[in-house]
């Protein structure tokens, strides 16, 4: 955090705009960034611009967006660039990890906690007892739409069975305790938390052992500006979490080096081991859980340029040992976008 603020931010206008998505937890993150905000420059004002996305209304679309082109971000994009707003605010795993030309990543915020969750249905838990996946009968029907979830799950647990789940969080947890198919759903632990709706989670998924591996920037905040905005630049680098940065720079640059978009079975987890040794592990797992690359790496990172270039090198790795024949089948897979209506 800086002590004093730079010549841009002590001249000129004092309002910073902010955007975001409509959705319950995309707004509570909005907060929270203004809240931060608001902590290192006092004098400015914050007002926050909610926005409903094609994303939003229309999921089928949105669903086939495997590029990650970012059906939810792109109005929130024009409206930056046509300076309308100054930032926006992104959940950063829904970020493309390659942005329209002109626009940056301005920073990344404190982490919260990356990991997958399981939420079990209340009146199965009441009455049965179970807590996590390894008690629930084989047959158990688990509700996701991320091919990364049901991928890593069906590798590890082959008896669970999924079905198509979405909707916002809110809507996710009604649905999992109406609909009697549902055994359970599995959720960012990041964005029940953000909601104070963590009193919900059965189960943390650990990434030991064989275990689930989170998506690329989850659980951390990324906050979009104009490359050339310097006062906006310089407000944001106050509010700036170096350890997430580098972090999330390894994963971002491991997936960009993948071609993999936001439904590409890519899992990840990076780990400070100490300061200043960062290790990574990822997996790239076909669609049906029966394959899987992993790979597992620590190395001194201190800078952005190392960050990258780590991310790049275990992206090589996993392609040296079969992770494009494992994305070629996917991409050959996908099916065609639905015609536009
Ligand atoms: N794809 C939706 C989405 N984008 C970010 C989060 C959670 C918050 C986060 O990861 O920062 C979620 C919901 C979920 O996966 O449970």
């Amino acid at each position: 955090m800086a002590d004093e603020q730079t010549p841009a931010l002590a001249s000129g206008p004092t309002t910073i705009r902010v955007g975001t998505r409509n959705s319950p937890l995309a707004l509570a993150q909005a907060y929270i960034v203004v809240a931060a905000l608001r902590t290192v420059l006092p004098a400015y004002s914050f007002p926050i611009h909610g926005m409903t996305t094609t994303g939003d209304r229309d999921q089928l679309t949105a669903l086939y967006n495997f590029g990650g082109k970012g059906l939810w971000t792109t109005q929130l994009e024009d409206k930056l660039e046509a300076n309308e707003l100054d930032i926006i605010v992104h959940s950063l795993k829904d970020m493309p990890t390659t942005l329209p030309e002109g626009l940056v990543l301005g920073c990344v915020t404190k982490r919260e906690d990356p990991r997958d969750t399981l939420v079990l249905k209340k009146e199965l838990v009441d009455k049965h007892g179970w807590k996590t996946l390894a008690d629930l009968p084989a047959g158990s029907v688990i509700g996701t739409s991320s091919v990364r979830r049901i991928a890593q799950l069906a590798r590890r647990y082959p008896s669970l069975k999924f079905k198509d789940h979405r909707g916002n969080i809110q809507t996710r947890l009604r649905k999992l305790e109406e609909d009697p198919e549902l055994t359970g759903i599995i959720l960012a632990a990041a964005g029940l938390q953000r909601m104070q709706l963590d009193a919900h989670i059965s189960q943390f998924l650990e990434s030991d052992n064989g275990g689930i591996l989170h998506a690329v920037g989850q659980g951390a905040l990324g906050i979009e500006c104009r490359s050339g905005d310097d006062k906006v630049l310089a407000a944001l680098k106050m509010i700036e979490d170096k350890d997430a940065t580098l972090a999330t720079i390894a994963e971002r640059s491991l997936m960009r080096a993948l071609e993999g978009g936001c439904s590409v079975p890519i899992g990840v987890e990076t780990k400070w081991v100490e300061p200043g040794q960062l290790r990574l592990r990822a997996t790239v797992v076909s669609v049906q859980g029966t394959e899987g690359v992993d790979g597992e790496a620590t190395e001194p990172i201190t800078t952005a340029e190392q960050a990258d270039k780590f991310g790049e090198k275990m992206a090589a790795d996993l392609v040296s040992r079969g992770a494009n024949k494992i994305l070629d089948d996917i991409n050959k897979n996908k099916p065609a976008p639905p015609p536009p209506q």
